[in-house]
Formats: structure tokens, C-alpha cells, sequence
């Protein structure tokens, strides 16, 4: 779903540690139902930003407006909201897959009666079939794994998801089954930050996309208008163009 209210504003957000600016002066806006496509190399300081939207990481500078309240002076107003599927995988391998979801509903005090409602619902997204829940996730494959993660931060159906690279060393047919549920949650209302290494898949899903290396923003905008120009470039050649510019 294309809209055009901001969700989202991050304002001039800085974060340094003592080797490096993670995060170096970084402004962007986030609509909302759209799929926010956040590229860069290792290091870039993605995972610096997304921390602290997600207020697990304080900035030293900076403002970040979640549907226009201040998520320093409260981080509530966007803790309840928010879904967030990290890197590694955050689930109870030796407990079966449905065990972990009833975990979380639980954690989210989600009432009972309420629970098989949200696990079918999620089941549904995630294209994960009842029948396997049974098992230990310990005998999961990569991808099944994933999507349980993913299953797991979207119980309370959170307004906004951010993932962090949720496709990376995983199967073929599970990677196309995470980024066809994001486009059906975007389409559905759901805000998305989809931080990916992959540029076809960013390409694929995302309508705005921005660019991060070295800490700093160096391209930003809707995807049509990025790679719809006068020389129609890919978003690989784009990319490639601009962070080479940077590098050199
Ligand atoms: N807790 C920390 N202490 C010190 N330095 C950190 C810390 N977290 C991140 N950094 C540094 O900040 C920079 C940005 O890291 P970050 O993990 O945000 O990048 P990234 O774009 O997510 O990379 P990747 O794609 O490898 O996950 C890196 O130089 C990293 O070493």
C-alpha cells in the first residue's frame, strides 16, 4: 500500500563509538503501509540504526518521531507497535515450533483465547504448515527457522516490522515465501524496514529504498522515481555507482 503519512521520521541521528561513526548524521522518512528497503556494505551501520529505532541503542544525538511523538522522551510509543526480527535467530531450538509461538504469545500477553487466532493468522503469512509445529525447531531447516522468527515477531501484529537481513543463507523457496508475506503485510497496512544485502530483492519489494555506507545516507528516494530516470538503471548499477563514487 502506497501512502503518504510519515510514521516515521529520523532526524539527524549520530552514533559513535570509540573506532568508528556507526551512524553519522542520518535523516530519513519512513511512510506508512510502505516497504522500506535499507541497503549497504558490512559495517555500513544499518544494524546501528535499526537498534535504535527499535530504542534497544540510545544515540548520542538526534531525534527519531514514531507517528510524530518523540521515542527518546517515551520509547513506549513505539515499543508496542514494533516487530523486530534480528540477525541471528531468537527462538527455543530443544521446544517445538508451536511451544515457541505460545512462548511469545504469552511474552506479548496475548490472551488465550485470542492465541490460535494470531498463530493461524501468522501461520497464514509465513506459509508454514501446521503439521511441522510439532517438531523440535532444532530439526528445522534454515529457512523454516527464519520464518518462525518472523512468525514469532509478528504475533501481536505490529504496526511496524523491521527485519534484518531475514533471507541470508537460506533456501530458495523460503526466501521468495518471506518477501511475497512482506509485500502481502505492506499491502495489508504493515510499515516495513527491510535491511537486505540482496539488491534484487530490495529491488523487488521495496518502494522507497536508501543507501547507507560509512555511517551517512548517500542515496535516498522512491524506488520508480531511483531507477526510472533518463538511463533506467538497475538498482546494482545504481548502487554500484554511487558507492564507488563514495569509496574512491
Ligand atoms: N557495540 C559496538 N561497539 C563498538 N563498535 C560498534 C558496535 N556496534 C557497531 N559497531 C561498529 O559500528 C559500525 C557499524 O556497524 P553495524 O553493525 O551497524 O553495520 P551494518 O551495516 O549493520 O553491518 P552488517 O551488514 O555487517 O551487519 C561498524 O564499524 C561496527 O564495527
Amino acid at each position: 500500500m502506497k501512502a503518504s503519512m510519515n510514521i516515521l521520521e529520523v532526524n539527524h541521528i549520530k552514533k559513535y563509538y570509540r573506532k568508528s561513526r556507526a551512524v553519522d548524521d542520518v535523516t530519513f522518512q519512513v511512510k506508512k503501509g510502505e516497504i522500506f528497503g535499507l541497503l549497504g556494505e558490512n559495517g555500513a551501520g544499518k544494524s546501528t540504526m535499526l537498534s535504535i529505532i527499535s530504542t534497544l541503542v540510545k544515540p548520542d544525538s538526534g531525534t527519531i518521531l514514531y507517528e510524530g511523538k518523540d521515542i527518546m522522551k517515551d520509547p513506549k510509543v513505539i515499543q508496542k507497535k514494533l516487530g523486530y526480527v534480528p540477525q541471528e535467530i531468537a527462538l527455543y531450538t530443544m521446544l517445538s515450533g508451536m511451544d515457541n509461538l505460545k512462548f511469545f504469545c504469552d511474552m506479548y500477553h496475548i490472551n488465550k483465547k485470542d492465541q490460535d487466532e494470531s498463530i493461524n493468522k501468522v501461520l497464514d503469512i509465513i506459509g508454514l504448515d501446521k503439521g511441522v509445529l510439532k517438531n523440535k525447531v532444532e530439526t528445522y531447516s534454515g529457512g523454516m527457522k527464519r520464518r518462525l522468527n518472523i512468525g514469532v515477531a509478528l504475533l501481536h501484529r505490529p504496526d511496524v516490522v523491521i527485519l534484518d537481513e531475514p533471507t541470508v543463507g537460506i533456501d530458495v523457496q523460503s526466501r521468495n515465501q518471506i518477501l511475497d508475506s512482506m509485500i502481502v503485510l505492506a499491502k495489508e497496512g504493515t510499515t516495513i524496514i527491510y535491511v537486505g544485502h540482496y539488491m534484487e530483492e530490495i529491488e523487488k519489494i521495496s518502494d522507497t529504498i536508501c543507501v547507507m555506507e560509512k555511517g551517512k545516507v548517500v542515496l535516498l528516494g522512491e524506488k520508480d522515481s531511483l531507477l526510472n530516470g533518463k538511463s533506467k538503471l538497475t538498482l546494482e548499477e545504481l548502487y554500484l555507482n554511487t558507492v564507488s563514487k563514495i569509496i574512491q
